[in-house]
């Protein structure tokens, strides 16, 4: 039978040696685990010996916390009168959601129906009226001035393709076989962190919608809910990848990999891109307006240190960042033999490294923009492999993402050696509509695919190849060696 305890033993626990927190009800001993907050050791701090349930709620899904913690840390049950909770939201505290509630009403003023919707710029359009400001400044958020961020769809604009005609193109297969599972569809949900912020089913909803679609997900570390009830989300068997962030914490990260490996993924894609935090202007903006209306509550007005507090939130790391290429091969061994995939790839200099380690697959990606600004967009990234490295892409399964937003896109990847591709943004957004709108946007995306295929001529995706594009107009971008072609690097050798 767990024990009661009262709102004024709770607040008596309210530091790193003596940490506890209520969520939902329930009263859990959080001593020694600040550190390990993926989302950062001050948003937990702030709730020692106190309710967190509110903000807790937006981003994470009821069982994770006592996934994470485990059992031994349930102190008990929280008397019923709750201790005022800080606003996670001051003009508008979400209430606390459970699985299967519709976002706020007041969030959905505008929203345009499902049915009005014809394509992936739509989701990411009713995603003003769908997401709270939270989840604004979260999802469409990138790195510094966004060069990477639009780079990314730009130079997908600027490939042609050259269509052939007078096949028989009366039946398209879009399926495509990685590390020897046959997968309907060659795209993918990529991995992002806290989906309930969008939807209250989060990557639950994720995985059902692609799923039923025909399509896959990769699921993320950092997910809303636990593994296991993402996984329970798709059908029995159904193909799937785990997008792994390596934790500082070497013991937890076993853990991991080991809780993983028992729900067999097809692969495990470590994301490497973001070995510490960058700078998204619009997150950083969004918690300073927080601090300041908190603080404005509590003392009248913004004081340095709280500005301060705020740009630093989120910077205190779970994640490894010191992970190199040669702990890759312990992934593998961990997980007994699972294939591995390098997410974030982007230069073929590391391409290449990534065969050389024996890593099963490289990902490129520059996060959609998130991680250092100015990083060459993707789709150069792959063409500069097929320049430099060619041999990487017949040894290795190739992903790839970052500004696909249409069925074109998908094919041109795929023409220039992709083994499939993934979609960030415009999935998360339409993860706001729940199940139906992840089913439709697969569907969108696939609509559209076929058509391209057919349209220029192939009926399989094994057709595709470099010749159906043109690419000439970023031919002058493509470096084609690893120095710089002209410029020699200075040795300053003191002044004369
Ligand atoms: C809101 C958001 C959260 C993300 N979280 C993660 C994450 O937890 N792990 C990860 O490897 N990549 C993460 N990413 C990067 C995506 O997996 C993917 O690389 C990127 O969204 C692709 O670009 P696109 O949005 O233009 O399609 C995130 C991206 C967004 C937009």
């Amino acid at each position: 039978m767990p024990r009661t305890v009262s709102t004024s033993e709770l607040s008596s626990h309210n530091n790193e040696n003596s940490a506890w927190l209520a969520v939902n009800g329930t009263v859990w001993d959080v001593s020694g685990f600040a550190a390990a907050h993926p989302g950062g050791r001050e948003v937990i701090e702030e709730y020692f010996g106190r309710d967190a349930s509110s903000v807790y709620n937006e981003f994470h899904g009821p069982g994770l916390i006592a996934k994470q913690l485990g059992e031994s840390k349930r102190i008990g049950n929280l008397e019923p009168v709750s201790v005022p909770a800080v606003p996670a939201e001051p003009e508008s505290a979400p209430a606390p959601s459970t699985t299967n509630v519709q976002p706020p009403p007041e969030a959905q003023e505008g929203k345009p129906t499902l049915e009005s919707i014809v394509n992936l710029h739509d989701f990411e359009a009713a995603g003003k009226h769908t997401l709270s400001g939270r989840a604004l400044a979260y999802v469409p958020g990138y790195t510094c001035d966004g060069v990477t961020f639009a780079g990314n769809q730009d130079f997908y604009r600027r490939i042609y393709l050259r269509p052939r005609v007078l096949r028989n193109v009366s039946t398209c297969d879009m399926s495509r076989s990685i590390f020897g599972r046959r997968f309907n569809l060659p795209f993918f949900s990529a991995p992002a962190a806290s989906i309930k912020l969008i939807h209250p089913d989060g990557e639950c909803a994720l995985a059902a919608g692609t799923s039923a679609a025909g399509g896959s997900m990769v699921v993320p570390t950092l997910s809303s809910f636990t593994i296991d009830e993402i996984v329970d989300s798709l059908p029995k068997g159904h193909p799937f990848f785990f997008q792994l962030y390596f934790w500082q914490d070497r013991t937890l990260a076993r853990k991991l990999l080991e809780d993983v490996a028992r729900l067999k993924p097809v692969a495990i894609m470590v994301t490497v891109d973001l070995p510490v935090f960058s700078k998204r202007e619009s997150y950083e903006r969004y918690e300073l307006k927080m601090a300041a209306a908190a603080q404005r509550k509590r003392t009248g007005k913004m004081t340095r240190e709280g500005q301060e507090k705020a740009r630093e939130s989120g910077n205190g790391r779970a994640i490894a960042s010191d992970l190199t290429w040669d702990e890759l091969k312990w992934i593998k061994e961990v997980t007994g033999g699972i294939p591995v995939v390098v997410k974030g790839i982007q230069s073929a200099a590391d391409a290449k490294k990534a065969l050389e380690y024996g890593c099963d697959g490289i990902y490129i990606s520059n996060h959609g923009g998130r991680a250092v600004d100015s990083a060459y967009p993707t789709i150069l990234t792959l063409l500069e492999i097929q320049a430099q490295c060619p041999e990487v892409l017949g040894k290795m399964e190739v992903f790839i993402d970052g500004g696909i937003r249409r069925g074109t896109d998908v094919l041109k990847a795929i023409c220039l050696g992709a083994s499939g591709v993934c979609v960030g943004r415009p999935m998360f957004y339409a993860a706001g509509f729940g199940v139906k709108g992840v089913q439709k946007a697969v569907k969108i995306l696939a609509d559209e695919l076929q058509s391209a295929m057919q349209l220029c001529g192939i009926t399989s995706l094994d057709q595709a190849h470099p010749g159906l594009l043109n690419t000439t107009e970023l031919d002058p971008y493509v470096y084609r060696t690893e120095e710089h072609p002209w410029a020699k690097k200075i040795v300053r050798q003191g002044k004369l």
